[in-house]
C-alpha cells in the first residue's frame, strides 16, 4: 500500500483548521475567538484582526510576535531559518516534509537564527539523511524557536497573498491555554518592519577576517589559489554562503559592522566593497548607512550588493525604496538579465523593493522580475557598481547567478 493510500500517513498530521479538506479553502480562512478549540490544539497563529489559526505546537514553549510571510523554496528550511534578513518574520514553508533532512552545524547560514517562528502543514517530518546531527524538533526548541504544526498553510499564504503580510503571533502552549485577546493585541501593539532597523540588531559586533578554509575542510567548495583581491563586506546581517561566494571567486574578505563609516571601510585599504542582505527596512538601516555608502562611492572603488545592500545603494544614489504586499520569498524566481537575455532561476527573499521611477540618470536596470517586473539589479553607468536584489549565493536554491561574484571580481581586477 503506498503511502498515500493509507489513512493517516505519519507525515502528512492532521489539519487542526476546522476545515473539510475537500472543500475549497477561502483566502480568509482561519477562526475567531469564539471558535472552540480544537483537541489537541498545543498552538495557534493569532493575528492582529483576531484571526486564529489553530495548530500544534512545534519547536521551544513560548510566543513571538512577527510578520507572517510565506516562503515557497523545496529545500534549504535551515538555511533559510538561519537567514538573518528573517529577523523580525515567522516564516510560513509550504513545502512539506519540513524535517526530512534533520539539522547539522555546516548548513547555517549564521550562528543564532533570527527568524521568530515557523509554519507548517505536516508534522516535522522525522530526519533521514546521513548528514542530519540533530532533529529539526530539537534545533528548534535550543534556539528558543516555537512554531506550528497541523495548519492550513494553503488558505494561510492565499490570505497573505490576497491581503499582505499581517503581523501575528505564534504560541506554542502545552498546557492548551491561550489568552487569544492577548495575542491579538500583542500582533497589533507590533510595529511592524515599515521604518524598523534590525541590520544593528544581527550585524557582527567587531570586524573580523572571514576563513573560509574550515568550510572548505568540510568539503565545500574553497578558494583555488592564493586571494586575488582584498573585499571588505559591510554586514547587516550577512548570509555565510556570500562570505563563502566571495572567498571562492578570490577574495580575501574582512567583515565589518554595520554602523561602520567609510572611513571605518576605507581605512582596511580594500580593492572592493560589499554590502551584504539583511532584515528590516532599507529606509530605517539607511539612515546609517547611506552616507558610508555614499563616502565609499566618492572613493571610486567597486561596489557590490546584494538584497538589503542592494536596496541601500540605490537609496545612496538618491532612489527610493518601498514595502511590498506580498514579498518574494522563494527558490524558483526568474529573473531577466537585461544584458544578455538570459533568465536565471533565482532564490529571493524581500519585502522591500527600489522603486524603479526614483531611479537617477545613469543608474541603469540590468535585472527585471519575470513574475512581476519590479527590479532585481541596478548598475551605475560606466563604473563598477552594481547591485542585485535576488541572493546569487543562493543557500537554499539554484546557483545560475552565481556569475555575479566573478563579474565583481572581475571589475576588481579590471580597477586596479
Ligand atoms: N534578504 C534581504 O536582504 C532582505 C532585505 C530587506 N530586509 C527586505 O525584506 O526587502
Amino acid at each position: 500500500m503506498s503511502r498515500r493510500a493509507s489513512a493517516a500517513a505519519p507525515d502528512e498530521g492532521t489539519d487542526m483548521s476546522n476545515h473539510d479538506a475537500t472543500a475549497p479553502r477561502t483566502p480568509a480562512a482561519g477562526d475567531g475567538f469564539d471558535a472552540p478549540r480544537p483537541p489537541g490544539a498545543t498552538g495557534a497563529l493569532v493575528l492582529a484582526d483576531g484571526t486564529v489559526f489553530w495548530g500544534r505546537g512545534i519547536g521551544a514553549a513560548t510566543a513571538q510576535v512577527g510578520e507572517v510571510v510565506f516562503n515557497t523554496a523545496m529545500t534549504g528550511y535551515q538555511e533559510t531559518l538561519t537567514d538573518p534578513s528573517y529577523a523580525g518574520q515567522i516564516i510560513t514553508f509550504t513545502f512539506p516534509h519540513i524535517g526530512n533532512v534533520g539539522t547539522n552545524a555546516e548548513d547555517i547560514e549564521t550562528l543564532t537564527p533570527a527568524a521568530r517562528g515557523l509554519i507548517l502543514r505536516a508534522d516535522i517530518t522525522p530526519p533521514a539523511n546521513w548528514r542530519a546531527a540533530k532533529p529539526l524538533e530539537d534545533w528548534l526548541v535550543s534556539h528558543g524557536i516555537p512554531g506550528l504544526a497541523g495548519l492550513d498553510t494553503r488558505a494561510l499564504t492565499r490570505r497573505i497573498r490576497a491581503k499582505g503580510a499581517p503581523a501575528g503571533v505564534v504560541v506554542h502552549a502545552p498546557d492548551g491555554r491561550f489568552d487569544l485577546p492577548a495575542l491579538a493585541a500583542l500582533a497589533r501593539d507590533w510595529p511592524g518592519l515599515k521604518g524598523m532597523d534590525l541590520a544593528r540588531e544581527v550585524t557582527c559586533r567587531q570586524s573580523y577576517g572571514w576563513d573560509e578554509s574550515e568550510w572548505t575542510l568540510r568539503g565545500g567548495y574553497g578558494r583555488q589559489g592564493e586571494p586575488r583581491c582584498h573585499v571588505v563586506a559591510v554586514d547587516f546581517g550577512a548570509k555565510r554562503n556570500i562570505l563563502r561566494c566571495l572567498a571562492a571567486a578570490g577574495c580575501r574578505v574582512t567583515v565589518v559592522p554595520a554602523e561602520s563609516t567609510a572611513e571605518d571601510v576605507l581605512r582596511h585599504r580594500p580593492d572592493g566593497v560589499f554590502l551584504s542582505n539583511g532584515p528590516g527596512d532599507p529606509a530605517a538601516t539607511g539612515a546609517y548607512a547611506v552616507p558610508m555608502i555614499q563616502g565609499v562611492l566618492e572613493s571610486g572603488l567597486p561596489l557590490f550588493g546584494i538584497c538589503l545592500g542592494h536596496q541601500m545603494l540605490a537609496l545612496a544614489l538618491g532612489a527610493k525604496t518601498f514595502k511590498m504586499d506580498t514579498g518574494h520569498r522563494g527558490a524558483n524566481h526568474p529573473v531577466k538579465d537585461l544584458e544578455t537575455g538570459k533568465v536565471e532561476i533565482t532564490s529571493q527573499n524581500h519585502g522591500f523593493v527600489v522603486d524603479e521611477a526614483s531611479l537617477p540618470a545613469g543608474v541603469a536596470v540590468t535585472h527585471r522580475s519575470l513574475f512581476d517586473g519590479s527590479v532585481e539589479g541596478i548598475a551605475v553607468a560606466g563604473r563598477p557598481v552594481f547591485s542585485v536584489q535576488y541572493h546569487p549565493e543562493a543557500s537554499p536554491g539554484p546557483q545560475d547567478s552565481h556569475y555575479l561574484f566573478q563579474r565583481f571580481v572581475d571589475k576588481i581586477a579590471a580597477a586596479k
